[in-house]
């Protein structure tokens, strides 16, 4: 077979405040050249000259705010708008600058200037709501972004409530990270940047050190007891960590929400126990203190309601460049995201294009190999959290009790033929306390996780099971959990 004729790279001149969007097919990718000016996709400034490469079904936006000159080969969808809420995003991003600083003078005990005597000097502490596909994610990323752009040696901490994105790593996990440099995109697997848990050493420009628990499923739904408990676990373990780390404090917290925090068929219980966890969960010594509300007039009227006496409630516009995406394409997401988990970022490129960095790595830096192990079925202790179809206590038919509570840890046991392990994705987590007096019941349900598995057979006569892991590692007495998500060839 012939190769594919490499495509004539188109140029596109943006103008001030203007972007280009655009989309890619599955199999597809795009190499996109700042050749003029300056331009950034979601914060994240690209470098003249470089080529960067898109991939993954990725869709997205070159903004810039001068103009500038890019070119590209062909992606699946493109077209140019200048019709975007950017200068509604930097105002948010001025007024939250403005906070930090005032709050890390307040940190240092350094002297107020006389007309800030009676500001606030809270750190910014951020919950971002909205309904499906409104953008949340991408606002998160450009305050982040933005903040870490101004060269000031902030740290915004970006918390992922949204289990079926994971934030890092894998889906289905609620985690925090404090965000060092920019967070590229170049992938819709790991929208808010890469754990470096699972990049090789090379990677230490852009890898994040996450701090995640694993609450296993996609849908907040499927088990709120075991959702909130998560968020506040999250909540706990970052302001232990602000406690010492002053500029981290000062720089605050976004956090990003799934849209069932905001709307959708969840009932309003559910909506509003999920936002309070939040609430109560992030307030130690500053109290949450803001919810950006993205273009819902309705929402934003109920938080208003609900909050405004105690928090700043603000609405900013929706991009109209924010697409829709559906079902299948979320679970293709969250395939790519534990695929690229195990072997890296395998991207084929465009015709004609040799070369360029995907996610601000070289292309070469970006591959990992995983290994297969074959372990004893006594090796590995394996839990399910609640039995496996679980509907909410409030969804049992009156007088009805469980037999096995939602946060009841259940033993799985691989030689039973319904295990529904093989080819499960399990969260590995850290050691129980050392100290068996520390111990309790549901401990499993508050140790962060260091990793993910996939159990790739199970051989029952023998009682032995194959995983495949990200590096060769004993497993021998550690404790792994399984949730709903099941690993699929692409
Ligand atoms: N201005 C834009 N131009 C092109 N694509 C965009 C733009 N803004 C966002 N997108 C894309 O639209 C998709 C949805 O955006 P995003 O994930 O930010 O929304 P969300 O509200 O967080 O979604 P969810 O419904 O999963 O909570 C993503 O693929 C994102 O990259």
């Amino acid at each position: 077979m012939s190769e594919p004729q490499a495509a004539v790279p188109k140029t596109w001149t943006l103008g001030p405040e203007s972007e280009y969007r655009f989309e890619l097919d599955p199999g597809t990718s795009v190499a996109i050249k700042l050749v003029k000016g300056q331009a950034e996709i979601f914060g994240f400034e690209l470098v003249e000259g470089m080529v960067h490469l898109f991939g993954f079904e990725c869709k997205a936006a070159v903004f810039t705010w001068r103009g500038c000159v890019i070119e590209m080969s062909e992606p699946s969808t493109e077209y140019v708008s200048d019709e975007t809420p950017m200068k509604n995003y930097a105002n948010l991003h001025i007024a939250l600058e403005q906070m930090r600083v005032r709050a890390l003078r307040r940190i240092r005990g350094s002297p107020v200037p006389p007309h800030e005597v009676t500001k606030k000097s809270d750190p910014p502490r951020i919950l971002i709501l909205g309904p499906e596909h409104s953008g949340k994610t991408s606002v998160c990323k450009i305050l982040a972004n933005y903040a870490v752009r101004m060269g000031q040696g902030w740290t915004p901490f970006i918390v992922n409530v949204n289990p079926s994105e994971g934030g890092w790593a894998a889906p289905g996990t609620i985690s925090a990270a404090p965000i060092l440099g920019p967070i590229p995109t170049a992938s819709p697997a790991n929208p808010l940047g890469n754990a470096a848990t699972t990049a090789p050493l090379s990677l230490t420009a852009n890898a994040l050190f996450p701090l995640a628990y694993w609450y296993g499923y996609s849908e907040t739904k499927r088990n709120p007891l075991l959702m909130d408990r998560m968020i506040r676990n999250l909540g706990e373990n970052l302001n232990d960590r602000f406690e010492l780390d002053t500029q981290g404090q000062a720089s605050g917290l976004l956090v990003d929400t799934p849209a069932s925090f905001s709307t959708g068929p969840a009932s309003n219980t559910h909506r509003q126990k999920l936002i309070k966890a939040c609430i109560e969960a992030f307030k130690s010594e500053s109290i949450f203190n803001m919810i950006v509300v993205v273009g819902h007039e309705k929402l934003n009227v109920e938080m208003q309601r609900t909050y405004g006496s105690q928090l700043t409630v603000v609405k900013i516009p929706k991009s109209g460049g924010v697409v829709e995406l559906d079902y299948s394409y979320r679970e293709k997401v969250q395939q790519y995201a534990l695929h690229g988990y195990m072997y890296g970022q395998v991207i084929k490129l465009p015709p004609g294009v040799t070369k360029g960095i995907f996610g601000g790595e070289k292309l070469d830096e970006l591959l990992l190999s995983p290994s297969s192990t074959v372990i004893n079925f006594e090796d590995l202790q394996i839990f399910r959290i609640g039995s496996e179809s679980m509907a909410p206590s409030d969804a049992l038919p009156v007088g009805a009790a469980r037999t096995v509570s939602e946060m009841q840890p259940v033993a799985v046991d691989p030689a039973s033929p319904g295990s529904g392990l093989l080819n499960a994705v399990l969260a590995l987590l850290s050691p129980p306390n050392e100290d068996e007096n520390e111990r309790y019941d549901e401990e499993i349900l508050d140790l962060t996780i260091e990793g993910f598995l996939v159990v790739t057979n199970i051989d029952i006569p023998k009682r032995k099971m194959t995983v495949l892991a990200p590096n060769r590692s004993t497993f021998t007495g550690r404790t792994a959990v399984v949730g709903s998500f099941e690993w699929q060839e692409l």
